[in-house]
């Protein structure tokens, strides 16, 4: 069969088979909604926004499936008992049958310290829930977009990071299953996209905040938070002239949509280009919160990347 081919590395509307049709079920008198989107890891922080977003819209009936290890039925209360709304206590290591037109795949812990503490599972989420969730798209016929993250360019020698970049990694490092996990299911992605003509989408998530990100779940902006609001000292890790930049999760939110119904496969960078030293940053929360708590310089942990910064250029050309 006569297909389109692929443009680069990058993959940009890379198809070698048509894709599969949309399951006959999907059309069963019993479907009521024009998209029937399924959210993995939709009880997590990220996760939650994006089912809010989506609800937003009267024709979609949204599925999420979770099995609340860093995710919580409470970020869902307001959608529990909605006839559009449905919430399923599930694992994405084992499989998923359902009908769906779509697959937002997000389940997998996202702070290091809920990523390492059981690595042998985060691996087994990235790369067998991956799977798991391709399998589906290839019975269903639905479009799947895998939220990967800007973790995939390591400790990065280039900056600013744009896709094209392949990556420093530690294959065998403590933040590997997390890192190399995202990798093999970015890889995966693409393999069956280009065996089975899955329609895909690829974002890279670069470090994002706002509300329903657990308080005590390690990441940086909650903890400065947390800890200036209870007068601790803001535990900088050294040497804090490592480099973030920060995402607001409605934005992020927005620039999910956008791919998934767009038309470019990525990977795509999404994230906010301003960067911050995580000093800098300590000094933000302090003065905005509470000037009278301490910096105290901690020990750090293997592999931190020292500065992360991502180009968006393509998301910006990207049209929705
Ligand atoms: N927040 C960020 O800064 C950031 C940055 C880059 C990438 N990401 C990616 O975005 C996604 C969401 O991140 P988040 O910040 O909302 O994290 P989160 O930990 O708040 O949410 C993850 C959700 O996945 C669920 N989950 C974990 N393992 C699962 C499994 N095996 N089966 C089913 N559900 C499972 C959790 O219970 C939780 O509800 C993740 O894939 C993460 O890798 C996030
Ligand atoms: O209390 C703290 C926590 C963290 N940090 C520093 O803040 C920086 C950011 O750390 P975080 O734990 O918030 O997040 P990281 O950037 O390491 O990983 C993050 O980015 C990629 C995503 O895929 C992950 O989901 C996310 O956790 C690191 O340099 C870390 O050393 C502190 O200085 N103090």
């Amino acid at each position: 069969m006569a297909q389109k081919e692929t443009n680069g590395s990058n993959g940009e509307h890379t198809t070698s088979r048509p894709p599969p049709t949309p399951s006959p079920l999907r059309f069963s008198k019993f479907f009521q909604a024009n998209l029937r989107i399924l959210v993995t890891g939709g009880a997590g922080f990220i996760g939650s926004h994006l089912v809010d977003k989506l609800m937003e819209n009267e024709k979609h009936e949204v599925i999420v499936a979770d099995n609340f290890f860093t995710g919580s039925k409470d970020n869902l209360k307001k959608w529990i008992g909605h006839p559009r709304f449905e919430l399923i206590r599930h694992d994405v290591t084992q499989p998923l049958l359902v009908e769906v037109d779509q697959i937002y795949h997000l389940a997998c812990p996202a702070s290091p310290i809920f990523y390492k503490h059981n690595p042998v599972k985060t691996i087994k989420t990235n790369v067998i829930g991956t799977l798991n969730m391709l399998g589906l798209a290839k019975r269903v016929g639905a479009r799947i977009l895998l939220t990967s993250t800007s973790e995939v360019y390591g400790d990065p020698l280039e900056h600013p990071q744009t896709e094209a970049y392949w990556g420093n990694v530690n294959p065998i490092g403590v933040r590997s299953c997390y890192d190399e996990g995202k990798r093999v299911a970015e890889t995966l992605m693409f393999d069956y996209h280009r065996q089975h003509g899955i329609e895909i989408r690829i974002a890279r998530i670069f470090n994002t905040y706002g509300p329903r990100m657990n308080i005590d779940d390690g990441r940086v902006v909650s903890n400065f938070i947390a800890q200036a609001v209870r007068g601790e000292p803001l535990t900088v890790q050294k040497p804090g002239t490592q480099t973030r930049s920060f995402c607001y999760v409605a934005d992020m939110v927005d620039g999910l949509i956008k791919l998934m119904n767009g038309n470019n496969t990525g990977p795509i960078n999404l994230g906010n280009p301003g960067e911050f030293t995580m000093l800098e940053l300590a000094e933000n929360v302090k003065e905005l919160i509470n000037p009278e708590v301490t910096v105290m310089m901690t020990e750090n942990t293997p592999d931190d990347p020292r500065q992360r910064k991502p180009d968006i250029t393509k998301a910006k050309e990207t049209k929705a």
